[in-house]
């Protein structure tokens, strides 16, 4: 598919991100230019530090931008409504959920907010995108337990599941697979690529399985300390792009297999 203007969801120009306390300002990037194509799975890559949960907080509203400007289906982020946004975006943050009694079913309900009467009581639509939503991310066998006891790998996969029960086609997860192990991190990768592929969502996630980005992602965000460099993986390898994200003495990217090895002398 070409990048024309009406397959853009997300668009960024000039944006500028970071903190103010008070008076004091603190601009983590900025001139940030980036826009996201329908359909793609995207993967922000970058150093610790160089701003990536900022940003996804910030193209999500979840805090202010500091400049420039964010557009959400070419209208602008701030005159969205939280309703309006909800079903637009759905989004899964890092942040641990408090601790109560629900059902792994009843997180996932949770999705339905945006959609459901001021009680909160689920219409056969509802449940309709529920049941959609924990057969998209197999989770049938633990739909009824408490969501406190699952593990991490599970309430991934629930969190993931709650967002796509929002029906939203954008999705946006920060560090989806922290604190994973490889056989799940590979797991919650193809499943993101697959909700792309076969159920035509734009998902974007930060992340640091570079390994992993390199074998799935349709498209990059790399950030660096200059700002942002996007396009397909494959040309973004090809240029030396991924290469000179984390270049350093201790480690020389190999583009024949995608990782990046310690140097040994
Ligand atoms: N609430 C805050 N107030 C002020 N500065 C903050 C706040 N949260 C983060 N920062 C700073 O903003 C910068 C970017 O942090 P951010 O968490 O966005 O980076 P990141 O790329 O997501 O890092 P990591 O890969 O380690 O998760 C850091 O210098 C951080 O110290």
């Amino acid at each position: 598919m070409k990048e024309n203007a009406t397959n853009i969801i997300l668009k960024t120009n000039d944006l500028n991100i970071g903190y103010q306390h008070k008076k004091q300002v603190f601009c983590v990037a900025s001139h940030l230019n980036a826009s996201l194509a329908r359909g793609k799975f995207v993967c922000l890559l970058g150093k610790n530090g160089i701003g990536k949960s900022t940003l996804l907080r910030t193209l999500t509203k979840v805090q202010p931008k500091l400049g420039g400007q964010i557009q959400i289906d070419n209208k602008e982020l701030e005159t969205l409504s939280t309703i309006e946004l909800a079903k637009k975006m759905s989004l899964v943050l890092t942040e641990k959920i408090p601790e109560n009694n629900l059902t792994v079913y009843e997180l996932i309900a949770l999705g339905r907010q945006p959609y459901t009467n001021w009680i909160g009581t689920l219409s056969d639509e509802d449940k309709k995108y529920v049941d959609l939503a924990i057969q998209q991310t197999h989770i049938e066998g633990i739909a009824n337990k408490k969501y406190t006891e699952l593990s991490d790998g599970q309430l991934q996969k629930v969190m993931i599941s709650r967002a796509l029960a929002q029906n939203t086609t954008l999705i946006i997860l920060d560090e989806p697979t922290a604190h994973l192990d490889i056989q799940n991190k590979v797991e919650i990768y193809k499943l993101l690529k697959t909700l792309c592929e076969n159920y035509q969502k734009t998902i974007l996630i930060s992340s640091h399985e570079i390994h992993l980005a390199l074998q799935l992602a349709d498209q990059l965000w790399l950030m660096n300390e200059k700002g942002i460099i996007t396009g397909n993986t494959k040309s973004l390898i090809e240029d030396g792009s991924v290469s000179n994200l984390f270049a350093s003495n201790l480690v020389t990217f190999d583009a024949n297999s995608k990782q990046f090895v310690i140097n040994t002398n």
